[in-house]
């Protein structure tokens, strides 16, 4: 905990990098770490934590990004007892900086007399929320810490936490690298994580283990998750305007690979790969005002995307092609469907070989060290933004005119358009706009949102069901399917790709 020697933000401040820790097995993550540089200098020492986490019936104290624990240090027998109040931001990301009060108290028991010295009375004026709290969830877990002091006069609190949450019954494990600074500038903590990064795999994490038990107790884990669109003032800064935008669609990626690791659900996969796309589309709209431009994705982290996008393309053609097409084969003969049966199973084969492959190539280093690179590169900005100010400008003036550039480029790409790879980039278009105009909406003329988002959404699902479509015939390669089955799609393949011939070019006329 860092206390802030401005005279109007007394409020002690956690900063904290949090990264999960994907890797199969945990047993072997202390002995690992403990051979990492930047650690095996230290010795560690080790905590028995268990924690009750309060809120109200009604969960104020989450709706207002707001902590409140007892925190059982040591066994039970010799316990030592920690009263915690933190004050969060609803900035969603892997460093994050909260308020944070810690009082001893004598027991097991909230005091309302040890938050006098928190900022609790801004959100409890007279008494009412405290005396509605009730335990809501609770984790415990070992932690083994590491102090890293360095020649600058840094310190950081490394903590490797293994244990579980456990909410309503319900269990979810606790496998995790918190990095705490406890004094020196953040930068420092992204030097220690990427240290850690070459021999560990590390994904950057956003969610603290408050929220985790939040989400455990309403069945809310490791669902597909949608980042929320950012709201911005007229007169935000430049960079942090930029900042906010990629900080959600970067966390939406990573939240989203995390669940990957156990979740089958096509959805998560799904907005995984649109959370990278809204990055990529806003680091190509912001590119011009950066100080520093983007690391690139490393070969790792491309070959994840790439792995995403072929399970992609199975989990459309076995949850939403191949389905649709299931009544007009059959035709309510038992051998055909035994045979459409069959090919379907094959396909779900393939779709698990394929998860399988993607939740290896999360496991590898170079990709947590890669997203560690963007993330704090993201991080970052503002400062980098000191030293080389981006252009003086009119936010909404340039807004608009970014806007209708990509309108312009859209337009041309689909007066062009006439081969598959043409089509594609029509589609790729399409998404930049959608994305930039639901990004920065709030700076737009409302009828120009309007229309940039219907112009983009026709397009994109015009173009994109009739491609899910005629890719069949190359998934269908890859399977020994029986000569029925393979005739049909083959049938229907040639058609859907003469249909998006002509759904492009209805596209131009939408342009
Ligand atoms: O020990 P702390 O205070 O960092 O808290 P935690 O139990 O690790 O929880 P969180 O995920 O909120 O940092």
């Amino acid at each position: 905990m860092i206390r802030s020697l401005s005279r109007q933000a007394p409020a002690p401040q956690e900063i904290e990098l949090k990264l999960s820790l994907p890797m199969a097995d945990p047993a072997r993550l202390a002995t690992q770490l403990a051979q990492v540089p930047a650690l095996s200098r230290h010795q560690a020492t080790h905590q028995t934590l268990h924690n009750i986490y309060y809120d109200t019936p009604d969960q104020q104290l989450r709706q207002q990004h707001a902590v409140l624990r007892l925190r059982r240090v040591g066994s039970s027998g010799a316990p030592r007892w920690l009263q915690t109040f933190k004050m969060g931001s609803s900035e969603p990301s892997a460093l994050s900086r909260r308020s944070e009060w810690e009082t001893p108290v004598a027991a097991a028991t909230l005091s309302h007399q040890a938050l006098k010295a928190t900022t609790w009375s801004e959100i409890d004026s007279d008494g009412s929320l405290f005396a509605a709290l009730a335990p809501c969830f609770v984790t415990h877990f070992e932690r083994t810490l590491w102090l890293v002091q360095q020649h600058d006069n840094s310190v950081v609190e490394v903590a490797l936490d293994l244990g579980q949450i456990e909410a309503l019954g319900q269990t979810t494990p606790i496998c995790e690298l918190e990095l705490e600074l406890k004094a020196g500038e953040p930068s420092v903590l992204f030097d220690i994580a990427h240290e850690i990064a070459h021999s560990v795999a590390v994904l950057p994490s956003s969610m603290s283990k408050g929220q985790r038990g939040y989400a455990l107790a309403q069945a809310g884990l490791n669902r597909p998750y949608r980042a929320p669109l950012p709201n911005f003032s007229k007169d935000v800064p430049v960079l942090l305007m930029a900042q906010q935008v990629l900080r959600h669609a970067l966390t939406q990626f990573t939240t989203n690979l995390e669940s990957l690791l156990c979740s089958d659900d096509p959805e998560v996969l799904h907005q995984a790969r649109v959370g990278w796309r809204r990055f990529k589309s806003a680091r190509q709209m912001f590119r011009k005002l950066m100080p520093l431009a983007a690391p690139q994705p490393d070969a790792a982290l491309h070959g994840l995307l790439t792995h995403l996008g072929e399970l992609r393309n199975l989990d459309v053609a076995r949850t939403e092609t191949l389905p649709a097409l299931a009544e007009a084969f059959i035709l309510g003969d038992p051998r055909r469907a035994q045979a459409w049966q069959t090919m379907m199973t094959l396909l779900t084969q393939l779709s698990d070989q394929q998860r399988e492959t993607v939740r290896q190539a999360l496991q590898q280093a170079d990709v947590g060290a890669s997203l560690l690179a963007i993330q704090q590169w993201l991080e970052n900005l503002p400062a980098d933004g000191q030293s080389r100010p981006a252009p003086r400008m009119r936010l909404r003036g340039w807004v608009k005119q970014r806007m209708q550039r990509l309108n312009r480029q859209l337009d041309k790409a689909c007066q062009v358009a006439n081969t598959p790879a043409q089509w594609h980039q029509v589609r790729i278009l399409a998404k930049r706009l959608r994305y930039g105009t639901e990004n920065l909406q709030g700076l737009m003329p409302p009828r120009l949102v309007k229309l940039s988002l219907e112009r983009a959404s026709t397009l994109q699902s015009s173009i994109g069901a009739s491609r899910d479509t005629a890719h069949i015939s190359t998934l269908m390669a890859r399977l020994a399917l029986e000569p029925g089955v393979a005739e049909f799609l083959r049938g229907f393949s040639v058609g859907a790709t003469r249909a998006l011939a002509s759904t492009a070019h209805s596209a131009k006329h939408i342009a």
